[in-house]
Order: C-alpha cells, then structure tokens, then sequence
C-alpha cells in the first residue's frame, strides 16, 4: 500500500529558530512558512535530496500540535507521512483491520494541496501517521 516517504514532522517550540538551524548550520533549502488554520499549524518545510522534513509549530485555539508541546516542550518527532496511490482504499483496508483513522475518517486538503489523513499513534507502534494521497503520475521520476 504505501509508497515513498514523503516527509517526517518535526513539531518545534520556535519555528524561526528551528528553521535557521536547518538552513544555516546544516546548509539546508528551507522554505518559508506558510500557515494551515484548517489543521492548526504553521509549515517550514526543508527540502532534502530524498524527502522533507515538516517543521510544525501550532496556530490558534486547540492546535493537535500545542498538546503535544504541552507533553514534550522541547519538541520532538510528531509524524512521518507516507505516500499512497489510492487514499480511498487505504482507508477501506485500514478501517477494516481495525485501525483508527482521525478526525471524522474522511481524507482533508493537507499542505501540498493533496488529500492526507492521520492514523491513531496507538494503532501503529506510537508513531502517528499521515497518508498522503500521490497520483504516480505526479512522482518525480
Ligand atoms: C499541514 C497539514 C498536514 C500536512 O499536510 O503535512 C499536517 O501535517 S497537520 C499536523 C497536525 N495534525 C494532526 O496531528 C492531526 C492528527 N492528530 C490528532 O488527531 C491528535 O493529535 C491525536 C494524535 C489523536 C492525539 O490527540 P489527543 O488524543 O487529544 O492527545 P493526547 O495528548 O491525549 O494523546 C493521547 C495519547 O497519544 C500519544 N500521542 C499524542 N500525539 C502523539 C504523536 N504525535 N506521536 C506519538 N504519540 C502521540 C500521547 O502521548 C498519549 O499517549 P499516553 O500518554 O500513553 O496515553
Ligand atoms: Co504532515
């Protein structure tokens, strides 16, 4: 079912610190941040030759990521998203296992402008996962 990996997120207290850090002491392509009022975050994506990493800070009242600062105020590893061709039917095969999908099941826009959805962290080895829907014929080669 699942594809390439397409970033791992890093939820972070100071979202302009963390993102100089990458880009001047690790010399990486940090992009600037854009604002996600619908999933309660603010996005500095880092560019690497392989992947991304998503650095995650929250944005408004009751931000999923402002919970997990509050447990872990330093920040740490949030979720690493993979990608799927056909999101509908991962969700089938994964409701029918068993395994949670958040928020009302259904798959939202995520920050790429694609369908994502979230799986329960207790579901998978206390690793909270984002699906991200990816048509094959919009991977780079
Ligand atoms: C920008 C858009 C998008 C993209 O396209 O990339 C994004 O990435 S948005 C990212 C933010 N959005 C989300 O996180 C949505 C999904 N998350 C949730 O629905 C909730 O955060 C949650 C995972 C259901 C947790 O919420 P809640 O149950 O209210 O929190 P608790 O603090 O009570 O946690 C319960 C339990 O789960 C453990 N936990 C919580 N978060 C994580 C995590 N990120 N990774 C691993 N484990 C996590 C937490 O420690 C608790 O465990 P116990 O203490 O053992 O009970
Ligand atoms: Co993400």
């Amino acid at each position: 079912m699942i594809g390439r990996l397409n970033h791992v997120a890093i939820a972070v207290p100071d979202l302009a610190a963390a993102a100089a850090k990458y880009r001047d002491l690790l010399g990486a392509d940090v992009h600037h941040p854009h604002d996600h009022p619908e999933h309660g975050v603010t996005v500095v994506f880092v560019q690497l030759e392989n992947t991304k990493i998503e650095l995650l800070t929250p944005l408004g009242e009751n931000s999923p990521v402002a919970k997990f600062l509050e447990n872990n105020p330093s920040g740490g590893i949030h979720h690493i998203c993979y990608e799927v061709s056909d999101i509908a039917s991962s969700i089938r095969t994964l409701v029918d296992a068993g395994a949670r999908v958040l928020g009302d099941g259904k798959p939202r826009i995520g920050a790429h402008g694609l369908p994502v959805v979230f799986l329960h962290p207790k579901d998978f080895d206390g690793t909270l996962i984002e699906l991200e829907e990816v048509k094959p014929e919009l991977q780079p080669a």
